[in-house]
């Protein structure tokens, strides 16, 4: 009996290697595994690639776009695949689902042509997870190419007027809660918070700051990879793609990429009206040490002296090597804000910028949105509390305390100060206006505090509350909490 010809066996073809996607996959196993920011993994691992001549400039920026856009739409990702895996997505494997990630990002939100989105995840895969994983991960991306990003919000989001917070939260790609933290803080209709969201969902520019008596925003200008910033008289924004390493500036020390929002805090601070002396400057929670540098650099030139406190050791040396070079006395110690190792009343102006959720920074961490929970405000906002309280005790009566965060959360910004000024006893404060200390930035509310953001001011959504020090406890008549509507 004849039996009939086999079909010949098609020959083994070795996958592909793509450095651009194998180094996207790696940074996003990094964030995955350690928990790693991508905006610290990132930079390093392209550094490397370049320099042995893996990936060039136009390699390096697809890389960066692969990880960044991955991780920031990973909610709005995960909807769709689980669509389309015919298992609950926690049961896949996480470098498999990084691989499905990365694949469904280029198909729907890239001009990367579906078949080629498609074959460059699958030689991935083959790659990095073995030729049976490979086949599965082509099958589900068949199953997501079968429609655009704007075909599968259609089928995913409710409409607008049904479920507003559920609608924005996976067109924008935010996790609800911070959809609803958001629309609290800045308040109004559908177009300010789809403004915001869209904002948060663009990479800014790089923005660095000429560190005073260091160096001038004529120095970072003269070779035109930057532009003056829009509101700070130290600021000066990167062209598209520029690198900081690269202006001699910022490799010794004397500029720093910090946002706009962050130098216009530590200004308004710096220029707040006082009597009396105005010699000791404190930074209570300094790490890594952005603010502190330029605080120190004012201080300098007014003759003040600025200390630098920061509670982990390791970020309060990244303070010290900040602050080295600093053309006046600028001092770095590691102490714990909430039990100060000063004596009461030591300061004329004290920063304390805490550590928040960081949902004013966005933009530029990729992944923190889908990090954090409802569940961390409460920790921090004790610790925030109870730093405000210990900056009010450092400061002397007639000095000036800024409460500073990176987040516009309203239990992080108003409420912590309106609670703290409630309840104080041994000290009293009055609110100062902080927008006339913003000179020329618009739309800052009614005031006493401010609330920059993205999408009207280019910058995070930095807070900044200012109070002074009164001799008053709790109830005098300074203790002026019902400045606020909370
Ligand atoms: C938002 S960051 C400050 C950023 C900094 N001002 C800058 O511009 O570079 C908050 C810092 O406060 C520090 N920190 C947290 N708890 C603290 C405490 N109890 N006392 C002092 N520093 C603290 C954190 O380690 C972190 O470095």
């Amino acid at each position: 009996m004849s039996s009939r010809p086999r079909r010949p066996a098609r020959p083994y073809r070795r996958p592909r290697r793509d450095p651009v996607r194998i180094l996207a996959f790696d940074a996003l196993r990094a964030v995955d595994e350690r928990d790693a920011y991508a905006n610290l993994v990132l930079p390093p691992m392209l550094a490397r690639a370049r320099s042995t001549g893996t990936l060039d400039a136009r390699d390096a920026a697809l890389a960066t776009e692969l990880v960044y856009g991955t991780l920031r739409r990973q909610g709005t990702y995960d909807a769709v695949l689980a669509e389309c895996v015919d298992r609950p997505l926690r049961e896949v494997d996480p470098p498999v689902l990084d691989v499905l990630s990365l694949g469904a990002h280029q198909l729907l939100a890239t001009r990367i042509p579906s078949h080629a989105a498609v074959s460059a995840t699958v030689e991935l895969a083959r790659c990095v997870l073995g030729d049976g994983r490979a086949k599965f991960v082509n099958a589900v991306l068949r199953r997501v190419a079968a429609h655009d990003l704007d075909g599968w919000l259609t089928r995913l989001a409710p409409p607008y007027d049904d479920d507003p917070e559920r609608h924005l939260s996976l067109v924008h790609a935010h996790p609800r809660w911070i959809v609803a933290a958001l629309w609290d803080a800045l308040g109004g209709g559908r177009e300010g918070i789809e403004s915001l969201l869209a904002a948060d969902n663009e990479r800014p520019r790089v923005t660095l700051a000429a560190r005073p008596g260091r160096s001038t925003v004529a120095e970072l200008l003269a070779d035109g990879r930057a532009d003056p910033g829009r509101w700070s008289p130290y600021a000066a924004r990167l062209a598209e793609g520029g690198e900081p390493g690269a202006l001699d500036a910022v490799r010794d020390g004397r500029a720093g990429v910090q946002d706009e929002g962050s130098q216009l805090v530590a200004l308004a601070l710096a220029n707040a009206p006082l009597t009396g002396g105005d010699t000791r400057w404190l930074d209570g929670c300094a790490g890594p040490g952005g603010k502190a540098a330029l605080l120190a650099g004012l201080a300098a030139e007014r003759g003040a002296t600025l200390l630098a406190a920061e509670k982990q050791p390791h970020r309060a040396r990244l303070v010290a090597r900040t602050l080295a070079g600093n053309p006046g006395p600028a001092h770095t110690v590691v102490a714990d804000g909430t039990r100060p190792a000063w004596r009461p009343g030591t300061f004329d102006r004290v920063l304390v910028d805490v550590p928040c959720t960081g949902l004013g920074a966005l933009r530029r961490r990729p992944e923190a949105r889908w990090r954090r929970g409802p569940e961390d405000i409460d920790r921090l906002t004790s610790v925030q509390r109870e730093l405000l309280r210990g900056a009010l005790r450092a400061v002397r009566p007639g000095g000036v305390v800024g409460y500073a965060t990176c987040s516009p959360h309203l239990a992080e910004t108003r409420l912590v100060v309106a609670d703290v000024l409630k309840g104080l006893t041994d000290t009293g404060a009055e609110w100062v206006d902080a927008r006339p200390l913003l000179p020329g930035v618009p739309d800052l509310g009614e005031g006493p505090d401010v609330q920059l953001w993205p999408h009207l001011h280019g910058t995070d959504a930095m807070y900044l509350a200012l109070l002074r020090r009164t001799r008053q406890g709790a109830g005098g008549p300074f203790c002026r909490a019902d400045m606020l509507n909370t």
